[in-house]
């Protein structure tokens, strides 16, 4: 069974059809990066899966369940994961209380034991553990006791992947993670992403309009065009296809060149 499937989704805003019928289902081990030009509907896609917006017709599975009717908080904690640029962020709080509040977020049911000072010193002491974890192999243990506020751009999105990372989802959904980085801090991110690939049971979704990136990390390439799914392969296939060059004249002529 795939871990997450999409079937006749659809979205209308009045009488546009933003998201038209897309059935596709994503595999664990597998990136799959969604393209498209611009206004293809692939963020609406997006929101449809993680629940910013509830469809017109069609539904929304993970694991066989049905989450259709679920709202955007219920599909995380079923294991959908989204990083939101930077809104998930605490400012006022420092780099490892961030992330020590998302790993305490998943292991929730650990916490409600009752009052028992050994298990409250033995949680705290777990929680950090696994937030040093996260930080490291995000590059920012240097950084945990600084302010969020007051971290560069690159380092508040490399924060919001760590959040991400601590949530454990099944499913990480990236919505241009790259975009209005700078030449320094692109790779950061990406790097993170590859190392999220090499998990093999995590099913990753990438929108991304840079070819050389999709090029780099797609094991899988699906191609929006007006809300509707046009292709759908393996990435050398799919960048050369007729559709593909057609939907991308005038928006990525050279990148796919
Ligand atoms: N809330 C909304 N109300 C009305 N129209 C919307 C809404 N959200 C999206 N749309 C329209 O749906 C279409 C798809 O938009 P969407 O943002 O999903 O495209 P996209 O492929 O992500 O584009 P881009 O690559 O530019 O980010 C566009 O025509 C957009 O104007």
């Amino acid at each position: 069974m795939s871990l997450l499937a999409t079937k006749d989704l659809t979205i209308r805003f009045g009488g546009h059809v933003a998201v038209n019928a897309v059935t596709c289902s994503f595999e664990p081990g597998t990136l799959t990066a969604i393209v498209g030009p611009n206004g293809a509907g692939k963020t609406t896609y997006f929101n449809l899966i993680s629940g910013q917006l509830r469809a017109s017709e069609g539904t929304v599975t993970l694991d066989g369940r049905d989450l259709s009717g679920a709202s955007a908080s219920q599909r995380t904690r079923a294991g959908l994961g989204r990083a939101f640029q930077l809104t998930n962020l605490f400012p006022r709080l420092t780099v490892l209380e961030n992330v020590r509040l998302a790993v305490q977020a998943t292991r929730d049911g650990d916490h409600k034991r009752g009052l028992n000072l050994w298990s409250v010193w033995s949680d705290h002491k777990a929680l950090t553990q696994r937030a040093d974890e996260i930080l490291e192999a995000v590059a920012m243990k240097d950084k945990e006791n600084e302010y969020v506020a007051n971290l560069p751009h690159g380092d508040q999105r490399k924060l919001e992947v760590a959040l991400l990372m601590a949530l454990e989802p099944k499913v990480f959904m990236f919505d241009e993670p790259t975009a209005g980085m700078n030449a320094a801090e692109a790779p950061v991110i990406l790097n993170l992403i590859r190392k999220l690939k090499s998990d093999k049971s995590k099913t990753i979704l990438l929108v991304e309009h840079k070819m050389d990136v999709v090029r780099e990390l797609a094991d899988r390439i699906i191609v929006l065009h007006n809300g509707t799914l046009v292709a759908d392969g393996e990435p050398a296939e799919v960048i050369a296809s007729p559709i593909v060059q057609e939907a991308y004249l005038g928006v990525a002529k050279e990148a796919t060149a």
